[in-house]
Protein backbone atom coordinates (compact mmCIF):
# COMPACT_ATOMS: atom_id res chain seq x y z
CA UNK A 1 0.00 0.00 0.00
CA UNK A 2 1.57 3.50 -1.11
CA UNK A 3 0.64 4.58 2.64
CA UNK A 4 3.57 2.73 3.68
CA UNK A 5 6.08 4.33 1.51
CA UNK A 6 8.68 6.61 3.46
CA UNK A 7 7.03 9.76 1.77
CA UNK A 8 3.60 9.13 2.39
CA UNK A 9 4.30 9.34 5.96
CA UNK A 10 6.59 11.98 5.61
CA UNK A 11 3.90 13.98 4.28
CA UNK A 12 0.99 13.20 6.87
CA UNK A 13 3.38 14.66 9.14
CA UNK A 14 4.15 18.04 7.20
CA UNK A 15 0.11 18.02 7.01
CA UNK A 16 -0.35 17.74 10.69
CA UNK A 17 2.60 20.25 10.98
CA UNK A 18 1.12 22.62 8.48
CA UNK A 19 -2.31 23.09 9.56
CA UNK A 20 -1.72 26.90 10.03
CA UNK A 21 -0.17 27.38 6.52
CA UNK A 22 -1.57 30.58 5.31
CA UNK A 23 -0.57 31.46 1.70
CA UNK A 24 -0.61 35.36 2.44
CA UNK A 25 2.21 34.46 4.73
CA UNK A 26 3.96 32.40 1.45
CA UNK A 27 3.84 35.26 -0.65
CA UNK A 28 5.31 37.86 1.95
CA UNK A 29 8.08 35.44 2.79
CA UNK A 30 9.30 34.56 -0.48
CA UNK A 31 8.91 37.32 -3.19
CA UNK A 32 10.14 34.53 -6.36
CA UNK A 33 7.13 32.02 -5.66
CA UNK A 34 5.62 32.80 -8.69
CA UNK A 35 9.22 32.17 -10.21
CA UNK A 36 9.55 29.22 -8.62
CA UNK A 37 6.14 27.64 -8.65
CA UNK A 38 4.68 28.27 -11.97
CA UNK A 39 6.49 26.93 -15.24
CA UNK A 40 5.32 26.48 -18.99
CA UNK A 41 5.22 24.20 -21.37
CA UNK A 42 4.54 24.99 -25.02
CA UNK A 43 1.90 28.23 -25.44
CA UNK A 44 0.84 27.47 -21.74
CA UNK A 45 1.37 28.71 -18.26
CA UNK A 46 0.99 26.47 -15.27
CA UNK A 47 1.03 28.70 -12.33
CA UNK A 48 0.67 26.25 -9.12
CA UNK A 49 1.95 28.85 -6.65
CA UNK A 50 -1.15 29.94 -5.07
CA UNK A 51 -1.81 26.45 -3.45
CA UNK A 52 -0.91 25.69 0.43
CA UNK A 53 2.45 24.05 -0.27
CA UNK A 54 6.17 24.53 0.79
CA UNK A 55 9.46 23.60 -0.94
CA UNK A 56 9.31 20.91 1.98
CA UNK A 57 5.76 19.92 0.99
CA UNK A 58 6.65 19.68 -3.24
CA UNK A 59 9.80 17.48 -2.04
CA UNK A 60 7.58 14.98 -0.43
CA UNK A 61 5.54 14.99 -2.88
CA UNK A 62 8.06 14.00 -5.38
CA UNK A 63 10.15 11.54 -3.48
CA UNK A 64 6.44 10.12 -3.37
CA UNK A 65 5.80 10.11 -7.01
CA UNK A 66 8.98 8.12 -6.90
CA UNK A 67 8.72 5.88 -4.38
CA UNK A 68 5.99 4.69 -6.50
CA UNK A 69 7.73 4.78 -10.20
CA UNK A 70 5.54 7.26 -11.32
CA UNK A 71 8.11 7.63 -14.29
CA UNK A 72 8.44 3.92 -14.50
CA UNK A 73 4.61 3.47 -15.16
CA UNK A 74 4.60 6.03 -17.52
CA UNK A 75 7.66 4.29 -19.47
CA UNK A 76 5.23 1.27 -19.26
CA UNK A 77 2.36 3.06 -20.67
CA UNK A 78 4.27 4.46 -23.73
CA UNK A 79 5.96 1.17 -24.59
CA UNK A 80 2.33 -0.35 -24.85
CA UNK A 81 2.46 -2.65 -21.72
CA UNK A 82 -0.61 -4.06 -20.69
CA UNK A 83 -1.03 -1.59 -17.54
CA UNK A 84 -4.79 -1.48 -18.05
CA UNK A 85 -4.85 -4.43 -15.69
CA UNK A 86 -8.32 -5.37 -14.93
CA UNK A 87 -9.02 -5.54 -18.68
CA UNK A 88 -5.22 -7.04 -19.77
CA UNK A 89 -4.91 -4.25 -22.24
CA UNK A 90 -2.18 -1.90 -23.14
CA UNK A 91 -3.39 1.82 -22.82
CA UNK A 92 -2.21 3.78 -25.92
CA UNK A 93 -4.08 6.71 -27.01
CA UNK A 94 -0.36 8.01 -26.80
CA UNK A 95 0.09 6.23 -29.64
CA UNK A 96 -2.92 7.79 -31.88
CA UNK A 97 -0.89 11.22 -31.51
CA UNK A 98 2.89 9.82 -31.95
CA UNK A 99 3.51 11.76 -34.83
CA UNK A 100 7.02 10.71 -34.94
CA UNK A 101 5.76 6.87 -35.54
CA UNK A 102 8.55 5.57 -33.01
CA UNK A 103 7.57 1.83 -33.36
CA UNK A 104 5.08 0.88 -30.28
CA UNK A 105 5.04 -3.19 -30.41
CA UNK A 106 1.70 -4.63 -28.86
CA UNK A 107 2.25 -8.82 -29.19
CA UNK A 108 5.36 -8.17 -31.39
CA UNK A 109 3.19 -6.16 -33.89
CA UNK A 110 4.01 -2.28 -34.23
CA UNK A 111 0.40 -0.76 -33.47
CA UNK A 112 1.78 2.93 -35.72
CA UNK A 113 0.81 0.94 -39.01
CA UNK A 114 -2.59 0.38 -38.36
CA UNK A 115 -2.74 4.52 -36.70
CA UNK A 116 -0.90 5.73 -39.58
CA UNK A 117 -3.54 3.51 -41.99
CA UNK A 118 -6.63 4.83 -40.59
CA UNK A 119 -5.24 8.50 -40.52
CA UNK A 120 -4.89 7.82 -44.03
CA UNK A 121 -8.41 6.68 -44.67
CA UNK A 122 -9.73 9.33 -42.05
CA UNK A 123 -8.25 12.33 -44.30
CA UNK A 124 -9.60 10.54 -47.44
CA UNK A 125 -13.25 10.77 -46.07
CA UNK A 126 -12.61 14.24 -44.25
CA UNK A 127 -11.41 15.65 -48.01
CA UNK A 128 -14.43 13.83 -49.77
CA UNK A 129 -16.74 15.26 -47.28
CA UNK A 130 -15.63 19.02 -47.45
CA UNK A 131 -14.94 19.31 -51.15
CA UNK A 132 -18.15 18.02 -51.88
CA UNK A 133 -16.90 15.02 -53.75
CA UNK A 134 -18.40 12.65 -51.75
CA UNK A 135 -22.00 12.76 -52.42
CA UNK A 136 -25.48 12.22 -50.99
CA UNK A 137 -28.31 9.36 -52.53
CA UNK A 138 -29.34 12.27 -54.48
CA UNK A 139 -26.15 13.60 -55.76
CA UNK A 140 -26.43 16.71 -53.70
CA UNK A 141 -23.07 17.37 -50.96
CA UNK A 142 -22.98 16.50 -47.88
CA UNK A 143 -23.88 19.95 -46.00
CA UNK A 144 -24.32 18.25 -42.07
CA UNK A 145 -22.54 15.81 -40.01
CA UNK A 146 -24.71 14.01 -36.99
CA UNK A 147 -22.52 12.30 -34.89
CA UNK A 148 -24.07 9.80 -32.67
CA UNK A 149 -22.38 8.51 -29.54
CA UNK A 150 -22.26 8.72 -25.83
CA UNK A 151 -19.47 9.29 -23.10
CA UNK A 152 -16.15 9.30 -24.81
CA UNK A 153 -17.67 9.21 -28.28
CA UNK A 154 -19.27 12.38 -27.42
CA UNK A 155 -17.67 14.54 -25.06
CA UNK A 156 -13.88 14.66 -26.72
CA UNK A 157 -15.31 15.71 -30.00
CA UNK A 158 -17.83 17.95 -28.64
CA UNK A 159 -16.00 19.74 -26.82
CA UNK A 160 -12.99 19.95 -29.15
CA UNK A 161 -15.18 20.95 -32.07
CA UNK A 162 -16.95 23.41 -29.58
CA UNK A 163 -13.59 25.20 -28.94
CA UNK A 164 -12.50 25.34 -31.84
CA UNK A 165 -14.83 26.91 -33.86
CA UNK A 166 -12.99 29.71 -34.95
CA UNK A 167 -10.95 27.46 -37.46
CA UNK A 168 -14.04 25.91 -38.75
CA UNK A 169 -14.83 27.12 -42.11
CA UNK A 170 -18.50 26.42 -42.03
CA UNK A 171 -18.38 24.28 -45.10
CA UNK A 172 -19.91 21.27 -43.31
CA UNK A 173 -22.11 22.07 -39.86
CA UNK A 174 -21.63 19.18 -37.28
CA UNK A 175 -24.47 18.09 -34.75
CA UNK A 176 -23.69 15.86 -31.71
CA UNK A 177 -26.72 13.51 -30.65
CA UNK A 178 -26.00 11.50 -27.14
CA UNK A 179 -29.31 11.39 -24.99
CA UNK A 180 -31.50 8.51 -25.82
CA UNK A 181 -34.17 10.77 -24.81
CA UNK A 182 -36.00 10.97 -28.32
CA UNK A 183 -36.26 15.22 -27.90
CA UNK A 184 -32.58 15.08 -28.37
CA UNK A 185 -32.70 13.37 -31.72
CA UNK A 186 -35.77 15.08 -33.04
CA UNK A 187 -34.16 18.41 -32.56
CA UNK A 188 -31.73 18.17 -34.06
CA UNK A 189 -32.90 16.09 -37.51
CA UNK A 190 -36.09 18.87 -37.57
CA UNK A 191 -34.53 21.22 -39.89
CA UNK A 192 -32.09 18.80 -41.53
CA UNK A 193 -32.35 17.37 -45.27
CA UNK A 194 -31.64 13.58 -45.07
CA UNK A 195 -30.10 14.07 -48.65
CA UNK A 196 -27.41 16.01 -47.47
CA UNK A 197 -27.04 14.07 -44.32
CA UNK A 198 -23.65 12.42 -43.07
CA UNK A 199 -24.28 10.30 -39.85
CA UNK A 200 -21.27 9.07 -37.80
CA UNK A 201 -22.37 6.22 -35.55
CA UNK A 202 -19.32 6.50 -32.69
CA UNK A 203 -19.39 3.51 -30.40
CA UNK A 204 -16.12 1.25 -29.58
CA UNK A 205 -18.62 -1.08 -28.51
CA UNK A 206 -21.42 -0.66 -30.75
CA UNK A 207 -23.24 -2.55 -28.25
CA UNK A 208 -24.53 1.07 -26.54
CA UNK A 209 -28.04 0.84 -26.19
CA UNK A 210 -28.42 4.60 -26.47
CA UNK A 211 -26.27 4.84 -29.04
CA UNK A 212 -27.41 2.01 -30.83
CA UNK A 213 -31.75 3.24 -30.51
CA UNK A 214 -30.58 6.79 -31.77
CA UNK A 215 -28.24 4.68 -34.62
CA UNK A 216 -31.80 3.24 -35.25
CA UNK A 217 -34.21 6.36 -35.61
CA UNK A 218 -31.71 7.98 -37.85
CA UNK A 219 -31.55 5.14 -40.25
CA UNK A 220 -34.98 4.81 -40.34
CA UNK A 221 -35.66 8.63 -40.89
CA UNK A 222 -33.19 8.38 -43.57
CA UNK A 223 -34.89 5.36 -45.23
CA UNK A 224 -38.36 7.21 -45.04
CA UNK A 225 -37.02 9.95 -47.48
CA UNK A 226 -35.07 7.46 -49.74
CA UNK A 227 -36.13 3.63 -50.97
CA UNK A 228 -32.20 3.45 -52.76
CA UNK A 229 -30.74 0.95 -52.04
CA UNK A 230 -27.17 2.46 -51.62
CA UNK A 231 -28.82 5.05 -49.28
CA UNK A 232 -27.72 3.75 -46.32
CA UNK A 233 -23.34 3.39 -47.56
CA UNK A 234 -23.70 7.40 -48.98
CA UNK A 235 -24.53 8.58 -45.53
CA UNK A 236 -23.36 6.48 -43.03
CA UNK A 237 -20.58 5.96 -41.30
CA UNK A 238 -19.12 4.07 -38.64
CA UNK A 239 -16.38 4.15 -35.69
CA UNK A 240 -16.01 0.97 -33.67
CA UNK A 241 -13.83 -1.62 -32.81
CA UNK A 242 -16.46 -3.86 -33.15
CA UNK A 243 -16.30 -4.40 -36.86
CA UNK A 244 -19.03 -7.37 -36.72
CA UNK A 245 -21.59 -5.11 -35.16
CA UNK A 246 -21.42 -2.74 -37.21
CA UNK A 247 -21.74 -4.89 -40.16
CA UNK A 248 -24.72 -6.10 -38.72
CA UNK A 249 -26.17 -2.53 -38.89
CA UNK A 250 -25.70 -2.78 -42.37
CA UNK A 251 -22.65 -0.70 -43.33
CA UNK A 252 -20.07 -2.29 -46.14
CA UNK A 253 -16.42 -2.58 -44.45
CA UNK A 254 -14.86 0.44 -46.23
CA UNK A 255 -17.70 2.65 -44.36
CA UNK A 256 -16.16 1.26 -40.97
CA UNK A 257 -13.17 3.41 -39.17
CA UNK A 258 -11.23 1.56 -36.97
CA UNK A 259 -10.62 1.82 -33.04
CA UNK A 260 -8.52 -0.76 -30.95
CA UNK A 261 -9.34 -1.87 -27.55
CA UNK A 262 -5.87 -0.25 -26.41
CA UNK A 263 -7.95 3.06 -26.72
CA UNK A 264 -10.10 3.69 -23.78
CA UNK A 265 -13.52 5.94 -24.57
CA UNK A 266 -12.43 8.85 -23.11
CA UNK A 267 -9.17 9.19 -24.62
CA UNK A 268 -10.43 8.54 -27.99
CA UNK A 269 -10.69 12.06 -29.65
CA UNK A 270 -7.37 11.56 -31.11
CA UNK A 271 -8.55 8.72 -33.17
CA UNK A 272 -11.12 8.14 -35.89
CA UNK A 273 -14.30 9.27 -32.62
CA UNK A 274 -12.35 12.35 -33.55
CA UNK A 275 -13.88 12.28 -36.85
CA UNK A 276 -16.34 14.92 -36.58
CA UNK A 277 -13.72 17.88 -35.29
CA UNK A 278 -11.85 17.28 -39.00
CA UNK A 279 -14.84 16.80 -41.02
CA UNK A 280 -16.04 20.12 -38.93
CA UNK A 281 -12.18 22.19 -39.20
CA UNK A 282 -10.20 19.87 -41.91
CA UNK A 283 -7.48 17.69 -41.54
CA UNK A 284 -4.30 20.12 -41.38
CA UNK A 285 -6.64 21.40 -37.92
CA UNK A 286 -7.19 17.80 -36.51
CA UNK A 287 -3.41 17.15 -37.07
CA UNK A 288 -2.04 20.17 -35.23
CA UNK A 289 -4.67 18.57 -32.24
CA UNK A 290 -2.33 15.60 -32.64
CA UNK A 291 0.80 17.87 -32.39
CA UNK A 292 0.08 20.10 -29.12
CA UNK A 293 -1.05 16.65 -28.01
CA UNK A 294 2.49 14.66 -28.96
CA UNK A 295 4.41 17.94 -27.26
CA UNK A 296 2.78 17.43 -24.27
CA UNK A 297 3.13 13.36 -24.33
CA UNK A 298 6.99 14.24 -25.24
CA UNK A 299 7.48 17.00 -22.11
CA UNK A 300 5.48 14.32 -19.78
CA UNK A 301 7.96 11.92 -21.25
CA UNK A 302 11.34 13.88 -21.20
CA UNK A 303 10.90 16.51 -18.22
CA UNK A 304 12.69 16.18 -14.56
CA UNK A 305 9.79 15.18 -12.30
CA UNK A 306 10.00 18.74 -10.89
CA UNK A 307 9.85 20.69 -14.58
CA UNK A 308 7.11 18.54 -15.04
CA UNK A 309 3.53 19.91 -15.54
CA UNK A 310 0.97 16.97 -15.84
CA UNK A 311 3.37 15.67 -12.60
CA UNK A 312 3.08 18.76 -11.00
CA UNK A 313 -0.57 19.04 -11.30
CA UNK A 314 -1.38 15.93 -10.10
CA UNK A 315 0.90 15.91 -6.99
CA UNK A 316 -0.81 19.26 -5.88
CA UNK A 317 -3.74 17.33 -6.42
CA UNK A 318 -3.06 14.94 -4.15
CA UNK A 319 -2.13 17.21 -2.10
CA UNK A 320 -5.51 18.70 -1.77
CA UNK A 321 -7.54 15.89 -1.81
CA UNK A 322 -6.00 12.68 -0.16
CA UNK A 323 -3.77 15.51 2.59
CA UNK A 324 -5.58 18.03 2.67
CA UNK A 325 -9.49 16.14 2.50
CA UNK A 326 -10.46 18.61 -0.40
CA UNK A 327 -12.91 16.08 -2.35
CA UNK A 328 -13.91 18.41 -4.92
CA UNK A 329 -12.21 20.04 -7.76
CA UNK A 330 -13.92 22.90 -9.56
CA UNK A 331 -12.81 23.76 -13.44
CA UNK A 332 -13.35 27.67 -14.42
CA UNK A 333 -12.77 28.04 -18.27
CA UNK A 334 -12.71 31.88 -18.54
CA UNK A 335 -13.10 31.56 -22.58
CA UNK A 336 -16.58 30.85 -23.96
CA UNK A 337 -14.65 28.19 -26.60
CA UNK A 338 -14.25 25.93 -23.46
CA UNK A 339 -17.69 26.15 -22.60
CA UNK A 340 -18.20 21.93 -22.08
CA UNK A 341 -14.52 21.49 -21.27
CA UNK A 342 -15.43 20.88 -17.43
CA UNK A 343 -18.24 17.94 -18.92
CA UNK A 344 -15.34 16.69 -20.88
CA UNK A 345 -13.00 16.55 -17.34
CA UNK A 346 -15.76 14.84 -15.81
CA UNK A 347 -15.46 11.92 -17.41
CA UNK A 348 -11.92 11.68 -18.52
CA UNK A 349 -10.92 12.07 -14.22
CA UNK A 350 -13.83 10.53 -12.83
CA UNK A 351 -14.27 7.86 -14.58
CA UNK A 352 -10.93 6.92 -14.40
CA UNK A 353 -10.06 7.34 -10.84
CA UNK A 354 -13.29 6.87 -8.89
CA UNK A 355 -12.38 3.81 -7.54
CA UNK A 356 -12.43 2.34 -3.87
CA UNK A 357 -9.71 -0.84 -4.75
CA UNK A 358 -6.49 -0.70 -5.99
CA UNK A 359 -4.65 -2.53 -8.62
CA UNK A 360 -4.63 -5.55 -6.00
CA UNK A 361 -8.34 -5.44 -5.22
CA UNK A 362 -8.20 -4.14 -1.81
CA UNK A 363 -9.83 -1.34 -0.33
CA UNK A 364 -8.03 1.95 -0.29
CA UNK A 365 -7.88 3.63 3.09
CA UNK A 366 -7.77 6.69 1.69
CA UNK A 367 -9.99 9.27 -0.66
CA UNK A 368 -9.18 8.69 -4.90
CA UNK A 369 -10.75 10.63 -7.41
CA UNK A 370 -12.10 14.34 -7.55
CA UNK A 371 -15.39 15.36 -8.00
CA UNK A 372 -14.79 16.97 -10.95
CA UNK A 373 -17.52 19.94 -11.78
CA UNK A 374 -17.25 23.91 -12.71
CA UNK A 375 -18.54 25.51 -15.56
CA UNK A 376 -17.51 28.82 -17.20
CA UNK A 377 -16.31 31.17 -14.60
CA UNK A 378 -17.25 34.60 -15.58
CA UNK A 379 -20.59 32.79 -15.23
CA UNK A 380 -19.53 30.70 -12.23
CA UNK A 381 -18.97 34.32 -10.53
CA UNK A 382 -22.99 35.03 -10.79
CA UNK A 383 -23.90 31.46 -9.90
CA UNK A 384 -21.65 29.76 -7.34
CA UNK A 385 -18.52 31.83 -6.58
CA UNK A 386 -20.38 32.89 -2.97
CA UNK A 387 -19.22 29.21 -2.32
CA UNK A 388 -16.30 29.52 -3.55
CA UNK A 389 -15.47 32.48 -1.44
CA UNK A 390 -17.17 31.90 1.78
CA UNK A 391 -18.72 28.09 2.01
CA UNK A 392 -17.48 26.02 5.06
CA UNK A 393 -16.15 23.19 2.56
CA UNK A 394 -13.04 24.45 0.90
CA UNK A 395 -12.94 23.80 -3.03
CA UNK A 396 -9.73 23.99 -5.26
CA UNK A 397 -10.17 25.13 -8.41
CA UNK A 398 -8.18 25.63 -11.91
CA UNK A 399 -8.98 28.64 -13.11
CA UNK A 400 -8.29 28.45 -17.32
CA UNK A 401 -7.96 31.05 -19.72
CA UNK A 402 -6.42 32.82 -23.03
CA UNK A 403 -4.57 35.83 -23.48
CA UNK A 404 -5.51 35.99 -26.82
CA UNK A 405 -9.30 36.48 -27.42
CA UNK A 406 -10.80 33.62 -30.02
CA UNK A 407 -12.81 37.19 -31.54
CA UNK A 408 -12.27 40.18 -33.01
CA UNK A 409 -15.14 42.06 -30.76
CA UNK A 410 -13.09 44.83 -28.89
CA UNK A 411 -13.83 45.95 -25.42
CA UNK A 412 -14.99 42.28 -23.69
CA UNK A 413 -11.32 40.43 -23.28
CA UNK A 414 -10.05 42.58 -20.45
CA UNK A 415 -12.46 42.37 -18.70
CA UNK A 416 -12.85 38.67 -18.38
CA UNK A 417 -9.38 38.48 -17.84
CA UNK A 418 -9.39 41.13 -15.11
CA UNK A 419 -11.78 39.43 -13.62
CA UNK A 420 -9.82 35.60 -14.43
CA UNK A 421 -6.94 37.48 -12.54
CA UNK A 422 -9.04 38.90 -9.56
CA UNK A 423 -10.94 35.72 -8.62
CA UNK A 424 -7.60 33.89 -7.73
CA UNK A 425 -6.22 36.65 -5.86
CA UNK A 426 -9.19 37.16 -3.96
CA UNK A 427 -9.66 33.12 -3.08
CA UNK A 428 -5.68 33.67 -1.77
CA UNK A 429 -6.07 36.78 0.13
CA UNK A 430 -9.19 36.87 1.43
CA UNK A 431 -10.66 40.08 3.81
CA UNK A 432 -9.94 39.97 7.08
CA UNK A 433 -11.69 42.00 9.89
CA UNK A 434 -9.51 44.90 10.37
CA UNK A 435 -9.85 45.11 6.52
CA UNK A 436 -13.62 45.18 5.74
CA UNK A 437 -13.71 47.77 9.29
CA UNK A 438 -11.56 50.24 7.55
CA UNK A 439 -13.65 50.35 4.51
CA UNK A 440 -16.87 50.33 5.61
CA UNK A 441 -15.48 53.29 7.53
CA UNK A 442 -13.98 54.76 4.82
CA UNK A 443 -17.51 54.76 3.36
CA UNK A 444 -18.79 56.56 6.20
CA UNK A 445 -20.89 53.92 8.04
CA UNK A 446 -21.91 53.63 11.57
CA UNK A 447 -20.09 51.23 14.19
CA UNK A 448 -23.31 50.05 14.91
CA UNK A 449 -23.73 49.27 11.02
CA UNK A 450 -20.54 47.83 10.62
CA UNK A 451 -21.01 45.46 14.04
CA UNK A 452 -23.65 43.95 12.66
CA UNK A 453 -22.14 43.21 8.74
CA UNK A 454 -18.34 42.53 9.69
CA UNK A 455 -18.57 39.13 10.53
CA UNK A 456 -20.32 38.32 6.90
CA UNK A 457 -18.49 40.20 4.84
CA UNK A 458 -15.16 38.55 6.00
CA UNK A 459 -13.36 36.28 3.67
CA UNK A 460 -11.14 33.70 5.00
CA UNK A 461 -9.11 32.98 1.77
CA UNK A 462 -6.69 30.55 1.89
CA UNK A 463 -8.18 28.92 -1.07
CA UNK A 464 -5.99 27.00 -3.30
CA UNK A 465 -6.41 27.58 -7.41
CA UNK A 466 -3.95 26.51 -10.00
CA UNK A 467 -3.82 29.01 -12.51
CA UNK A 468 -3.48 28.00 -16.73
CA UNK A 469 -2.96 30.91 -19.19
CA UNK A 470 -2.75 29.64 -22.82
CA UNK A 471 -1.33 32.00 -25.07
CA UNK A 472 -4.24 31.61 -27.21
CA UNK A 473 -6.84 28.56 -27.96
CA UNK A 474 -5.42 27.04 -31.34
CA UNK A 475 -5.54 23.42 -32.38
CA UNK A 476 -2.14 22.80 -31.08
CA UNK A 477 -2.53 24.40 -27.66
CA UNK A 478 -5.72 22.48 -26.94
CA UNK A 479 -4.42 19.20 -27.36
CA UNK A 480 -1.35 20.29 -25.14
CA UNK A 481 -4.09 21.32 -22.48
CA UNK A 482 -6.26 18.22 -22.93
CA UNK A 483 -3.06 15.87 -23.08
CA UNK A 484 -1.83 17.69 -19.67
CA UNK A 485 -5.51 16.79 -17.82
CA UNK A 486 -4.96 13.11 -18.95
CA UNK A 487 -1.44 12.58 -17.96
CA UNK A 488 -2.86 14.27 -14.61
CA UNK A 489 -5.05 11.84 -14.33
CA UNK A 490 -2.53 9.38 -15.08
CA UNK A 491 -0.54 9.68 -12.41
CA UNK A 492 -2.90 10.52 -9.57
CA UNK A 493 -3.98 6.56 -10.66
CA UNK A 494 -0.28 5.55 -10.04
CA UNK A 495 -0.27 7.17 -6.68
CA UNK A 496 -3.87 5.94 -5.57
CA UNK A 497 -2.60 2.79 -6.88
CA UNK A 498 -6.26 2.13 -8.51
CA UNK A 499 -6.78 1.04 -12.28
CA UNK A 500 -7.47 4.29 -13.90
CA UNK A 501 -8.48 2.77 -17.38
CA UNK A 502 -11.53 0.37 -16.51
CA UNK A 503 -15.46 1.76 -15.96
CA UNK A 504 -16.74 -1.65 -13.82
CA UNK A 505 -18.88 0.74 -11.93
CA UNK A 506 -21.34 1.69 -14.75
CA UNK A 507 -22.26 -1.81 -15.72
CA UNK A 508 -24.79 -2.53 -12.53
CA UNK A 509 -26.97 0.43 -13.67
CA UNK A 510 -26.82 -0.52 -17.30
CA UNK A 511 -27.89 -3.99 -16.52
CA UNK A 512 -30.44 -3.17 -14.12
CA UNK A 513 -31.61 -0.94 -17.02
CA UNK A 514 -32.07 -4.19 -19.14
CA UNK A 515 -34.04 -5.67 -16.62
CA UNK A 516 -36.57 -3.04 -15.74
CA UNK A 517 -37.34 -2.45 -19.26
CA UNK A 518 -39.94 -5.42 -19.97
CA UNK A 519 -41.34 -4.50 -16.68
CA UNK A 520 -42.16 -0.79 -17.75
CA UNK A 521 -44.21 -2.50 -20.26
CA UNK A 522 -47.80 -3.08 -19.86
CA UNK A 523 -47.92 -6.69 -20.28
CA UNK A 524 -44.77 -6.88 -18.32
CA UNK A 525 -44.87 -8.78 -14.71
CA UNK A 526 -43.61 -6.57 -12.40
CA UNK A 527 -40.53 -8.95 -10.79
CA UNK A 528 -40.71 -8.99 -6.89
CA UNK A 529 -37.78 -6.70 -5.85
CA UNK A 530 -37.91 -3.35 -2.97
CA UNK A 531 -40.58 -1.71 -2.26
CA UNK A 532 -39.54 1.99 -4.07
CA UNK A 533 -38.26 0.47 -7.34
CA UNK A 534 -41.82 -1.40 -7.76
CA UNK A 535 -43.58 1.40 -6.30
CA UNK A 536 -41.98 3.71 -9.36
CA UNK A 537 -42.42 1.47 -11.64
CA UNK A 538 -46.15 1.25 -10.71
CA UNK A 539 -46.78 4.98 -10.63
CA UNK A 540 -44.75 5.51 -13.91
CA UNK A 541 -47.15 2.39 -15.51
CA UNK A 542 -50.60 3.82 -14.27
CA UNK A 543 -49.59 7.60 -15.58
CA UNK A 544 -48.76 5.68 -18.83
CA UNK A 545 -52.20 3.86 -18.70
CA UNK A 546 -53.82 7.21 -18.37
CA UNK A 547 -52.28 9.21 -21.01
O1 LIG B 1 -18.19 4.04 -27.25
P1 LIG B 1 -19.16 3.15 -26.54
O2 LIG B 1 -18.70 1.73 -26.53
O3 LIG B 1 -20.53 3.28 -27.11
O4 LIG B 1 -19.20 3.60 -25.03
C1 LIG B 1 -19.61 4.88 -24.66
C2 LIG B 1 -19.23 5.20 -23.24
O5 LIG B 1 -19.84 4.30 -22.36
C3 LIG B 1 -18.94 3.96 -21.32
O6 LIG B 1 -18.48 2.68 -21.54
C4 LIG B 1 -19.61 4.03 -19.99
O7 LIG B 1 -20.77 3.28 -20.00
C5 LIG B 1 -17.81 4.96 -21.46
O8 LIG B 1 -16.64 4.52 -20.89
C6 LIG B 1 -17.76 5.13 -22.93
O9 LIG B 1 -17.06 6.27 -23.31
Amino acid sequence: MNTQTTSWRLLDRLRRDGTGLRLNDLFANDPARFEKYALQVENILFDYSKNLVTDDIMAGLFDLAREVDVEGWRDRMFSGDRINVTEDRPVLHVALRNISARPILVDGIDVMEQVSEELDKMKRLTDAVRSGKWRGYSGKPITDVVNIGIGGSNLGPQMVTEALQKYSDNRIRVHYVSNVDGVQIAQVLRPLNPEQVLFVISSKTFTTRETLTNAETARNWLLASSFEETALEKHFIAVTANRNNALKFGLPQENIHDLWDWVGGRFSLWSAIGLPIALSLGFEHFESLLGGAYAMDRHFEMAPMEQNAPVIQALIGIWNSTFLGMQSQAILPYNQSLHMFSAYLQQADMESNGKSVDWDGNDVPYSTGSIIWGQLGINGQHAFYQYLHQGKNIVPADFIGAVESSTSVRGHHEYLMANFIAQTQALMTGIDETQVRAELRAKGKSEAYINNLVSHKIHQGNRPTNTILMERIDPHTLGALIALYEHKIFVQGIIWKVCSFDQWGVELGKELAHRILPQLDQNGTVEPQDSSTTGLIDFYKNVRKKS
